[in-house]
């Protein structure tokens, strides 16, 4: 089952230039985040921040009771035990083949015998349909089998928390929808608490359980996908909808020309909120919460032809 993490007033700068202050959410245990913002606004950066592999100047991470930004580099190894990371390219050495690739952590990180390697890597090369694959070198794949060889491999150490940094980059929308089914069924059947990286707004709008934004040095907002979904705040609308209506302009923020140039431009409606995406055996993760039921208690009309039409507040198994 997956760990809460707890971030509190964040905070990193690189020498002058702040990336991002205060940003405080929590992240639920089990269920799966994702996290926009315009291109460097320091997505990576707080990743890597999670990890333990940047300092912040401020702030605290706090993951099973430990804040990991005070911890020890010894005792911030054990941390990281927790986490699998699936980085952009998949990060497999070029030189290994793919069972070699997998077998990697498991060889660093434990005294598993190499009969018991196998039967790991077995086990995870099947989660994510790479059996019979295990002789290629990272170089006779594909992108989107990379991806997957990086994602078992991120996942033989039985991670509590998974961070994915732009899992559909480079991937066509098709390759992009079986690897986000892929991220669901996982969820679904090891419980993880996710955190997923994208500038996919299909991704953002259909697999996760909450959203946040990252824009202008800070968290502009986090929660629940239908209370983003159905946000009115200009900077989320915007990034959501893929408009060029908003504050963000081509080099991140517009000056006070262009926003008073399309002060009285109207804003499309928003769009419908779509059905999340359910685990292929249609049986709901055990955090997902009931199309529609974000809305109803907050008493928020969702966009018309919301959740594909589907009564609000009906079981999300029955609404496929
Ligand atoms: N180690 C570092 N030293 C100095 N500056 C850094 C370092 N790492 C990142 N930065 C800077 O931090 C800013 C945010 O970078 P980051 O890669 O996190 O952005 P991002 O939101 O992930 O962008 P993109 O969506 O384009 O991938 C950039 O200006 C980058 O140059």
């Amino acid at each position: 089952m997956g760990v809460e993490i707890d971030i509190r007033g964040l905070t990193k700068s690189f020498g002058r230039q702040v990336i991002w202050r205060d940003v405080t959410l929590t992240l639920p245990a089990g269920e799966i985040s994702v996290l926009l913002g315009p291109s460097g606004t320091g997505k990576s950066v707080l990743l890597k921040t999670l990890v333990g592999l940047l300092r912040p100047d401020a702030g605290s991470i706090v993951i099973e009771g430990q804040d990991i930004c005070r911890l020890k580099e010894r005792d911030l190894y054990e941390v990281r035990k927790l986490f699998g990371v699936l980085f952009q390219d998949g990060a497999l050495f070029g030189s290994m083949n793919l069972y070699d690739n997998v077998a990697f952590p498991l060889r660093e990180h434990t005294r598993k015998s190499e009969s018991e390697i196998r039967a790991v890597v077995r086990e995870k090369m099947d989660l994510v349909g790479l059996v019979g694959a295990e002789d290629k070198l990272p170089g006779e794949l594909s992108g989107g089998m990379r991806k997957r060889a990086g994602l078992a491999r991120a996942l033989v150490l039985d991670p509590k928390i998974i961070l994915f940094d732009e899992p559909d980059s480079g991937l066509d929308p098709v390759r992009t929808a079986f690897l986000n089914q892929l991220i669901v069924d996982l969820n679904q059947r090891i419980g993880a608490t996710i955190l997923i990286v994208t500038h996919d707004i299909n991704t953002a709008r259909t697999v996760p359980d909450n959203i946040g934004l990252l824009y202008h040095r800070h968290l502009a907002m986090f929660g629940p996908r239908e209370m983003l979904l159905s946000s009115e705040e200009s900077v989320v609308r915007q990034f959501l909808n893929a408009q060029r209506v908003g504050p963000i302009g081509m080099s991140e923020e517009k000056d006070a020309d262009e926003l008073a140039a399309e002060r009285d431009t109207e804003l499309p409606p928003l769009p419908p909120i779509p059905l999340q995406m359910m685990p292929s055996d249609g049986v709901p993760r055990s955090r997902q919460r009931p199309p529609g039921q974000w809305c109803a208690e907050n008493g928020i009309v969702p966009p018309a032809g919301s959740f594909g039409g589907s009564d609000v507040g009906a079981d999300p198994a029955a609404a496929l």
